[in-house]
């Protein structure tokens, strides 16, 4: 118990030291190892301390040694499938997409197609550089442009200078036709799957409407409670546990099986269809997921490891490398990126 307390109080220190908190929402996540135990915070800047104390989790650090396939070297078939058998950790990134025009006009967008803005350009390539070092095998995007967006123009940071290229199952024609014929080619390429399942929640009666004036008409608390309550719908829209339903269904049945085949992920997608995923990555309660906020660009960093999901990190510094915990393994990718492209 005093290993885990001294664990707490380096780890708190080291939060507000560091000024690890996402400075919209004022929030912040860190997961750090210390004498062996494993210490998970999650909190908001008017916490108090007694409530940050709630969100702690201390538990019993794993000493085992991971790897992942290592999509650097061009192994051959059987080797990769070799080592992605002996593989048990895989990276999961999450971005909510970069500001869009709507959330720039304080609109209510929900599953409105809305573009970026020059402003949600640059938080896509800032949030680009910040993964420039993590593996991406697949890409998951929502059926919305400003998602789409975001993950493209993350991608064009990247260091291992692979091309996403958007999948098209719509049909068997449109599967045909945008078919590449060369296997060298397409060891260069990373698919991305677009699916309306991780769209926005749809906000029913709310698109298109000014939060701020919806608030003045309705009130502050109604508005609220549209917003951010687990299970009450706005006007003909749909609740944060309905948009759940879908996203999560989609994510265990698409997504999850990607990270048992050690794949490494990335999901651009939006503020309530990430916070329900978050929601079941994280194990939030309907309760605690309320408090839950995203800001727009910020990636978030999850390994995959025997079966269970680990935050490593949220940036809010200036640069990917003080924020994510590297593990081992994605330690040795920068490396082998370095090496390969100096
Ligand atoms: O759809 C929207 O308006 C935003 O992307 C998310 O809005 P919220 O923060 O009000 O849920």
């Amino acid at each position: 118990m005093i290993m885990a307390a001294t664990a707490l109080h380096q780890a708190i220190g080291t939060l507000y030291s560091h000024g690890c908190f996402h400075q919209e929402h004022g929030t912040a996540s860190l997961r750090l190892v210390s004498n062996g135990f494993r210490v998970d915070i999650r909190l908001l800047r008017s916490e108090s301390y007694q409530s940050r104390k709630r969100n702690l989790v201390v538990s019993q650090a794993s000493t085992s040694q991971t790897s992942v396939s290592n999509p650097v070297s061009s192994p051959s078939k059987n080797a990769t499938t070799e080592s992605r058998k002996k593989s048990n950790e895989a990276a999961l990134i999450l971005i909510r997409h970069g500001e869009s025009l709507w959330n720039e006009k304080n609109l209510f967008t929900g599953c409105v197609d809305v573009p970026l803005t020059q402003k949600g350009v640059e938080e896509a390539i800032a949030a680009g550089k910040r993964i420039s070092y993590i593996p991406v095998d697949v890409i998951y995007t929502s059926a919305l442009i400003r998602a789409q967006m975001t993950a493209m123009l993350a991608m064009t940071q990247h260091r291992r200078k692979k091309v996403p290229i958007v999948m098209h199952d719509e049909s068997e024609q449109a599967k045909s036709w945008s078919r590449i014929h060369s296997e060298e080619t397409k060891k260069q390429c990373i698919p991305v799957v677009t699916a309306w399942q991780l769209n926005e929640r749809m906000y029913g009666e709310l698109q298109g409407l000014n939060k701020q004036e919806t608030a003045d008409r309705y009130g502050k608390e109604k508005v609220h409670e549209w917003r951010r309550s687990y299970d009450i719908p706005p006007p003909n829209g749909e609740s944060l546990e309905m948009c759940a339903e879908r996203a999560v269904a989609y994510f265990k049945e698409h997504i999850e099986p990607q990270f048992v085949a050690g794949k490494n992920v990335m999901i651009a997608a939006h503020g309530n269809s990430l916070r329900s995923i978050i929601m079941y990555l994280d194990k939030l309660t309907s309760q605690e997921v309320i408090s839950l906020e995203l800001s727009t660009g910020i990636p978030m960093l999850y390994i995959f490891k025997e079966g269970k999901f680990v935050r490593r990190g949220s940036p809010a510094g200036p640069s990917e490398a003080g924020v994510y915990a590297y593990t081992k393994t994605l330690a040795l990718y920068r490396q082998k990126l370095d090496e390969k492209y100096q």
